[in-house]
């Protein structure tokens, strides 16, 4: 991925910072790169009505300077609340060049924009609560918010807040590289829309990345239906569920599905249902990847099914009753690799079974159970993420509030097994299919079902190719 999608903590881009500083840089130089390219975003938004720029203490309140400084070389009308006095050499220097009005914090400021630049990554302790009314009140006197590199009070490392109560901005200006609270909620739902301004950071070996869009290729000339790859979608009692995640995997791409159900019924004419014996039936060597989990049940025999499904050894994607049922026995002798899609009810069954303490940022859980499990985990909820064993990990921010409707999670247990039946890595199917499902959600009309949303899968498909 383009050194723009790495997400970096705090401690990483102190490394990062470290290093362009050894390359010639300057914290004053980047900061002025980094300030005037948060500037050209605030311009847009206020032209020349009044920008009114918080400023604290820190490296965050020195950029809060130079794009004061910035908005008024252009002509521009930006006054500076100093909320504290700048503490920083960098910081100092930013309010040394700045030749504009500062106010007090007890000045009633009001005007167009309102600019956070009161505490960025270097947030510690709870936010004051004379911070919190400040930005408050400023938040309220201005038409538009925009933040900073974050809002001030919330943790750049985890996403979570550090004060009680924080107003909702229109855009985020993020510096240098994405940080997790731009991806994790409830930060991530507090940024509006999101802009990065490159400063020259490298990319990080072991940093974390933000889901895009991915690349994906048409069927070659000579595609045949097990070429692009058969799924078996292995269901119990209620195959409901069992042809939504089927329907979403053809739609995603798998030029087969099959599923594998004791119970017959109704099933669309371009689904294939199979009574036979599972253990036989996934002896079929051209079976790419099995689904197990949508419609299984919970009795003795879906945990029979389950135990059958994963010792033949074919790569899996498990989901919902699937990951409730799921014992480490299971996995003891298992070599090929799993995705499994928990949500936050099924990642504390996941934690519970397999001896994790749930404790830590999404993150840190998700990656915890993929160490203790060997699976990959697909961390589910309104800001999905993606986590392996070897310690990679995807954010995928937040997505279409609409999803939050009774099946979608088996449209994207589908989607990702049959990018996995398609041949890719499973780390990648299970970002490509997180991506897939997000984007088919953003092209949806609000209040869809699960089963649109697994039609315009293609229409998402699309615009990877
Ligand atoms: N790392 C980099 O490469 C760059 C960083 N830049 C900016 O630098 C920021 C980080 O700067 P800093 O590390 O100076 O951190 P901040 O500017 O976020 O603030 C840290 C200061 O606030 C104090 N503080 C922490 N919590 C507090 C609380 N609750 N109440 C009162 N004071 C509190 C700390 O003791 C410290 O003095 C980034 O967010 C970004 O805006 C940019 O200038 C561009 C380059
Ligand atoms: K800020």
């Amino acid at each position: 991925m383009p050194e723009s999608h790495q997400i970096l903590s705090v401690a990483q881009m102190r490394t990062a910072e470290e290093a362009l500083i050894a390359r010639g840089s300057s914290v004053e130089a980047l900061m002025d790169v980094a300030g005037r390219g948060a500037a050209d975003w605030v311009w847009r938004v206020a032209a020349r009505h009044r920008v009114t720029v918080l400023c604290g203490p820190g490296n965050n309140g020195g950029d809060g300077y130079v794009i004061a400084q910035a908005i008024r070389e252009r002509g521009g009308d930006a006054v500076v609340v100093a909320a504290y006095p700048p503490q920083t050499p960098a910081a100092r220097n930013a309010r040394n060049f700045y030749s504009g009005e500062v106010l007090a914090r007890s000045v009633e400021a009001r005007g167009e924009v309102f600019v956070d630049c009161l505490f960025g990554s270097g947030l510690t302790r709870p936010l004051q609560l004379d911070d919190e009314a400040l930005i408050a009140q400023l938040a309220a006197a201005h038409h538009h918010r925009i933040a900073v590199d974050v809002p001030s009070g919330v943790q750049s490392d985890t996403g979570m807040l550090l004060a009680g109560h924080l107003c909702r901005f229109d855009l985020t200006v993020a510096l240098g590289a994405w940080k997790f609270a731009h991806f994790l909620r409830p930060a991530a739902g507090l940024m509006g829309a999101l802009h990065l301004i490159d400063i020259g950071v490298e990319p990080i070996e072991s940093a974390a990345q933000a889901i895009v869009r991915p690349s994906l290729k048409r069927p070659a000339p000579d595609a045949h239906k097990y070429t692009r790859g058969l799924v078996a979608l292995v269901a119990g009692a209620m195959p409901g569920a069992a042809v939504l995640a089927a329907t979403a995997a053809q739609r995603a791409g798998a030029g087969y599905v099959r599923i594998f159900s004791e119970h017959t019924g109704q099933v669309p004419s371009d689904l294939v249902l199979s009574t036979d014996p599972l253990g036989e039936a996934l002896e079929d060597g051209r079976i790419a990847a099995v689904l197990v989990g949508p419609g299984l049940g919970r009795d003795a025999d879906a945990r029979e099914r389950l135990a059958v499904a994963l010792a033949a050894e074919i790569p899996a994607v498990i989901d919902a009753d699937a990951l409730v049922l799921l014992s480490p026995r299971n996995l003891s002798e298992r070599t090929a690799p799993i995705i499994a899609t928990p949500h936050e009810g099924e990642l504390l069954a996941l934690e519970r079974a397999f001896e994790c303490e749930a404790t830590g940022s999404k993150a840190e859980r998700a990656l915890a159970i993929a160490q203790a499990t060997g699976m990959i985990i697909v961390s589910k909820g309104p800001d999905t993420l993606v986590a392996a064993p070897d310690g990679r990990l995807a954010c995928a921010g937040v997505a279409s509030s609409w999803l939050s409707t009774a099946g979608t999670g088996d449209v994207l247990a589908g989607v990702i097994a049959s990018r996995l039946a398609n041949g890719r890595e499973p780390f990648e199917s299970a970002c490509e299919g997180v991506w897939l499902h997000a984007e088919a959600a953003r092209l949806s009309p609000p209040a869809f079902t699960a089963g649109e949303l697994a039609r315009a899968i293609p229409q998402a498909l699309g615009a990877c190719l």
